[in-house]
């Protein structure tokens, strides 16, 4: 499905229409389950929109009561615990621990097992699906996930979402559920990621993208070209696809006309 394009002129301006838009979702998922939940993402921009979360929060604009909300990781850098290169770390640094998403309980944030907890990202990875189990369980829903409102994505300038990189065989599981990356290339090797067959499984399924190198990857997104090359092609939303970006992180539109001679 080729996503809807909105772009906003500043990463800054682009975070909070992002964060305004997570809060609509987030209240009418409340409104119609009595919960709610979202699957964060790292990145430059994805922290950026924790950020602008708990902003949001402190002026008392349209946000969700987020006592009833769930936070989840699409991926995480296999690490020891609050090392800062950890997606969970950074964002949970942008938010004074998550204590600016006011009343949000300590046991609604769920996040990916660290290098001091576990041996291997195989078994933090197994610890994940337990926890998303528990929760699907919870959540009495039909299989083992539970639902997930928005899943955010900040996309590498080679395409990856999450930890699915460009020409890796993690792109081609047909399976949602939540896998060990090692070998990485991009830094740490070890990772722990959702699969993009799981990603999918959201409502809405947001890029969020800043910057002129993200233009390129950007392009083959819109494209459509296959998740073995671009693996932010093989995700989609169930309600919708939305690639949210600055505009230089867009291919201009006369990008494809060819040349004249
Ligand atoms: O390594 C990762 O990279 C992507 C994108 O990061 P960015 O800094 O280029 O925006 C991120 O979304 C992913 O969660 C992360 O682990």
């Amino acid at each position: 499905m080729t996503p809807l394009v909105e772009t906003e002129s500043t990463k800054d301006l682009l975070a909070e229409r992002i964060a305004a838009r997570v809060n609509e979702v987030l209240v009418e998922a409340q409104q119609q389950r009595g919960r709610a939940s979202i699957a964060l993402t790292g990145g430059s921009m994805g922290i950026a929109v924790v950020a602008a979360l708990a902003a949001s929060t402190r002026t008392g604009e349209f946000v969700p009561d987020w006592s009833r909300v769930d936070l989840w990781w699409s991926d995480e850098r296999f690490l020891p615990d609050g090392d800062l290169e950890r997606n969970a770390q950074q964002a949970a640094d942008v938010s004074d621990r998550f204590a600016l998403l006011v009343n949000l309980p300590p046991e609604n944030v769920h996040v990916m097992g660290d290098s001091d907890r576990f041996n291997t990202p195989e078994e933090a990875a197994e610890d994940y699906i337990a926890e998303l189990r528990a929760a699907a369980r919870a959540e009495n829903a039909e299989g083992d996930f539970p639902t997930f409102d928005v899943a955010l994505l900040g996309m590498g300038p080679d395409g990856h979402v999450a930890s699915i990189f460009p020409g890796r065989e993690e792109t081609q599981i047909e399976e949602p559920t939540i896998i060990a990356v090692r070998d990485s290339p991009k830094p740490p090797p070890l990772r722990v990621s959702m699969t993009l067959p799981l990603i999918s499984t959201a409502n809405h399924v947001w890029y969020v993208v800043a910057g002129a190198e993200k233009a390129e990857a950007a392009g083959r997104l819109l494209k459509g070209t296959p998740a073995l090359e671009t693996p932010a092609c093989g995700v989609s939303g169930r309600i919708s696809t939305v690639l949210f970006a600055t505009p230089d992180a867009v291919p201009a539109q006369d990008d494809e006309t060819p040349t004249p001679n």
